[in-house]
């Protein structure tokens, strides 16, 4: 049986860490903040925003709320961002994807200044991600919430074998180059793949990215291999109140009984995704004061 990684629980942990250092910067009037932007009302971004802003309110980091109407045009959206870039009292600019339609994404978050770029997003960024020996001043918050998953339950990577199923900006991709940076020995899966089982099974570490509920079984895993959920994949389910529930890309009966380690859907990847936003706000807020 799998030893269950509780995200929950570590990004609670990451959270008090970081409502230590909040208090500490705090007390020298360096109050870090964090600017939340979100564009239309999409249920699902308006659920994810509403976590964040919370979030940065229970370690004590400034939230700034920028709510702008689903028709914005991509020129005043990127006055928005040259004015978060220029505000000294914002150490992070996070922009909620998707945007919509009208607006070229990558246009946006280019317009993020590197030094605030929460994400990681910033092309800068993932190419410094990308190269050997350089360093990101942000690392993406969910493949970066796998790595600490994974290091803060004893789990090694170097010189492992690593599968990660998906290609994705961000995700698949960028946990792929952490991976690599950690000296894993990394493949990547995707929809294209033939036989992606026989790959998955040569994991020591699997990172399940594809965005396909339930789709990695048992039989996909080498025993002992450390698998980490990043799917969240609503489905429906008329015994709650909502309708619906979450399930990963993995079948978490059936691997829990295969694999050494293995993060549940909800409280595995997700919290840590938010624990490490604030994380990276308060490492930009301490960048950003000069001595
Ligand atoms: N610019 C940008 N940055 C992002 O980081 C970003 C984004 N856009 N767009 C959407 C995705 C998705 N995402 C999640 C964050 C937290 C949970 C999370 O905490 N999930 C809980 C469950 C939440 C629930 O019950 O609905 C869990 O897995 O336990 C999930 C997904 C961040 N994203």
């Amino acid at each position: 049986m799998a030893q269950i990684i509780d995200g929950k629980a570590i990004a609670a942990d990451i959270r008090r860490e970081v409502a230590a250092e909040v208090a500490a910067l705090s007390s020298t009037h360096n109050v870090p903040g964090l600017a939340v932007v979100i564009v239309g009302s999409r249920k699902d971004s308006q659920t994810y925003v509403n976590m964040k802003r919370k979030a940065c309110a229970e370690v004590g980091i400034r939230s700034v709320d920028v709510d702008l109407p689903e028709d914005i045009s991509e020129t005043a959206l990127v006055a928005e961002v040259h004015r978060l870039n220029a505000d000294p009292a914002v150490h992070g600019i996070l922009v909620q994807l998707p945007l919509p339609k009208h607006i070229n994404e990558e246009k946006i978050l280019t317009e993020i200044s590197i030094e605030k770029d929460v994400d990681g997003f910033h092309p800068l960024n993932i190419g410094k991600l990308a190269m050997k020996g350089r360093e990101p001043l942000f690392v993406p918050c969910t493949p970066k919430g796998c790595m600490e998953l994974l290091s803060r339950s004893g789990v090694t990577v170097k010189g492992k074998r690593a599968v990660v199923v998906g290609r994705s900006n961000i995700v698949g991709l960028p946990v792929s180059l952490l991976l690599l940076k950690a000296d894993a020995t990394v493949s990547i899966v995707h929809s294209r793949t033939p036989d992606p089982e026989s790959i998955v099974r040569e994991a020591d570490v699997v990172i399940a990215a594809a965005g396909q509920a339930m789709m990695i079984k048992g039989d996909w895993i080498k025993p002992g291999a450390a698998v980490i959920d990043v799917g969240t994949n609503s489905v429906d389910d008329p015994t709650r109140k909502s309708g619906y529930r979450l399930v990963g890309d993995v079948d978490f009966g059936d691997v829990s009984k295969v694999a050494g380690y293995l993060t549940p859907v909800p409280g595995g990847v997700g919290p840590m995704t938010v624990g490490m936003l604030l994380k990276n706000t308060v490492d930009g807020a301490k960048r950003g004061i000069v001595e």
